[in-house]
């Protein structure tokens, strides 16, 4: 039988990636990535010179449609696959990374004068300035005794929907009347491809606080938060709502022109990058926690019962793979921090030594980091460069490193770093152990893994677990390309579910990072303060960071 394909469609923070994959195997046969002409819009918005506020990120949805028309023509070329062989494309997309549209599926920041207010933009999952309504949302369900709360850890995170809606309709009340309709960027792609106006149950549920049984918050609790809010949920997130795997339509005649592919080929339901992760590290079982590790990292665990406890982003069910329920935390900066780091803080003759030996900063470092010992830096950081998502779900808090001399060396902070990245991982994973949710085995993926061997070893040292990494670079395109081929189906030469796909499609590397006896016991001694750091910044011992950012503000 003729070979058959899949389309993956990645969209990251910084770009967006095509990967074209071979149903039967799994072989990853093309990629192309297109960055995004417009990256990350966090200081003036385009076109308008304004200034942007602190903890703004905003992106342009055309650069969305860019990755569609850049990015699968080349792997189409590169392949030499021809079209009519792709039976199915899955997108996946991070999230919440939403928008406000016109009734005709527009984004409002693309019609009219709109676009001179940047929330008619996209807001990107990492937009931090709805933190104060994140607040009135968990303060009123709390004194409500909201039961939706519960499978959000206790708090909703100032990057979900409601916050970011709530934060429009204070700061914007005409763009948020003006608004048809809010938007997952994902659903939005998918509905440009398909013409479908549909919402997948992952975004709805992990993002819009959506339950499968119970919908979404009830009016008379948006009420209680603004009166103006209370039809949000039944007007402006309204739509039909589709699980995972679910086929969303077909390709339309104007994408199909655009990106060189059959008009009529299936296309799925859109996923979260995290989430399409899972399956395609191979797992669709309870107990094995993925860390898909990139600019953030998110945990996904799946389990076959239904536990709320601090700690926990999200539990949705069927939220990754249809049968079970889908636990989601996270820490919103992990690559960003060492990015940061990278770009804003190392001397230049680190840079100059990283040219002379024809290496990345990050690898130079690396390798002068790895030299060291747990502990010999006598330093120790918090992970909060971009606010804490599990278990505080607090963007006000910001970042700490104790312990810093006159000695202090670039490799020192760099290993103190990807060490408080590890600490915050550890903790979630206790947070998950503590509320009842079993962590068996730990899988690591995304963008992280594969570059940063140091990073990967502190983590199985600092959680005393072995780890198995992805054999793919591109993950979450892959497990998107998965869904491609459950959208298809199995009389397309696609599968019947997601399970199946992974049974042939997914795969771990056979080399698994393992924990060393003698760097466990110091970095359990160096966990311990990390969990008095965190508490004590955390939980209120020292609000320091928020009267620090209180006074930034102005
Ligand atoms: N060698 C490295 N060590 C540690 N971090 C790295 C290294 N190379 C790149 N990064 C970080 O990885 C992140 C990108 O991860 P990736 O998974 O590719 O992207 P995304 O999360 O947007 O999908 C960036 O934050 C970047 O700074
Ligand atoms: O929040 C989620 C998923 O739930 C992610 O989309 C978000 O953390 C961004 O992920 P990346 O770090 O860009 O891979």
């Amino acid at each position: 039988m003729e070979k058959r394909y899949a389309i993956g469609v990645d969209y990251g923070t910084e770009s967006g990636r095509a990967l074209l994959v071979d149903i039967a195997t799994g072989e990853e046969v093309a990629t192309h990535v297109t960055p995004y002409p417009h990256g990350v819009i966090d200081e003036t918005l385009p076109g308008t010179g304004r200034k942007l506020e602190h903890d703004w990120a905003l992106q342009h949805p055309e650069d969305y449609l860019e990755v569609l028309r850049r990015s699968i023509p080349e792997v189409l070329r590169a392949s030499g696959v021809s079209p009519e062989r792709v039976i199915g494309i899955g997108i996946d997309f991070t999230a919440c990374t939403m928008m406000p549209l016109d009734a005709a599926g527009t984004p409002l920041c693309l019609v009219g004068n709109w676009k001179d207010n940047p929330h008619s933009w996209v807001k990107l999952w990492k937009h931090h300035a709805a933190q104060e309504e994140a607040n009135l949302i968990n303060a009123k369900a709390g004194e409500r005794g909201e039961l939706f709360l519960a499978r959000y850890g206790g708090r909703l995170s100032s990057e979900w929907m409601l916050p970011k809606a709530l934060q429009i309709l204070n700061e914007a009340p005409d763009i948020y009347a003006e608004a048809d309709c809010f938007m997952e960027a994902a659903d939005w792609v998918i509905m440009q491809m398909t013409g479908s106006f549909v919402r997948s149950s992952c975004t709805a549920g992990y993002k819009g606080t959506w339950h499968k049984r119970d919908g979404f918050p009830s009016d008379a609790f948006l009420a209680s938060l603004d009166e103006r809010f209370k039809d949000f949920a039944t007007e402006k997130l309204r739509g039909p709502i589709l699980p995972l795997g679910a086929k969303a339509g077909e390709l339309n005649e104007q994408m199909a022109a655009l990106t060189g592919l059959e008009p009529g080929t299936a296309v799925a339901v859109g996923n979260v990058d995290a989430h399409a992760m899972v399956p395609a590290v191979g797992v669709v079982t309870p107990g094995k926690l993925v860390l898909a590790m990139g600019t953030s990292t998110c945990h996904l665990l799946l389990s076959d019962k239904e536990v709320h406890a601090e700690g926990i982003a999200g539990v949705v069910e069927d939220g990754i793979v249809a049968g079970y329920y889908g636990y989601e935390a996270g820490q919103s900066a992990v690559g960003d921090i060492f990015a940061w780091y990278v770009n804003e803080s190392v001397p230049a003759y680190v840079q100059q030594h990283a040219k002379e030996e024809g290496i990345g900063v990050h690898e130079w470092l690396e390798r002068r980091a790895a030299q060291q010992k747990p502990g010999e830096s006598g330093l120790l950081a918090l992970d909060w460069w971009n606010g804490n998502r599990s278990v505080l779900m607090d963007s006000d808090l910001t970042g700490v490193m104790v312990g810093m001399t006159l000695q202090t060396k670039p490799e020192e902070i760099y290993r103190a770093l990807l060490e408080a990245t590890a600490f915050g991982t550890r903790k979630i994973i206790e947070a998950f152990q503590d509320g009842g949710v079993q962590v068996d085995e730990l899988y690591a993926c995304g963008g992280l893994p594969q570059r940063n061997r140091l990073l990967m070893q502190i983590y199985a040292d600092v959680t005393g677990r072995e780890i198995r990494i992805a054999d793919s670079t591109q993950t979450a395109a892959l497990g998107a390309a998965m869904f491609g081929a459950v959208a298809a189906g199995v009389e397309a030469g696609g599968y019947d579910s997601v399970a199946d796909a992974a049974k042939n499609m997914a795969r771990v590397r056979e080399e698994s990072f393992k924990p060393m006896a003698k760097n466990v016991e110091t970095y359990n001694a160096l966990y311990e303060e990390y969990v008095k750091l965190h508490d004590y910044f955390g939980r209120g011992g020292n609000d320091i960071m928020k009267r620090l950012k209180a006074l930034k503000s102005g």
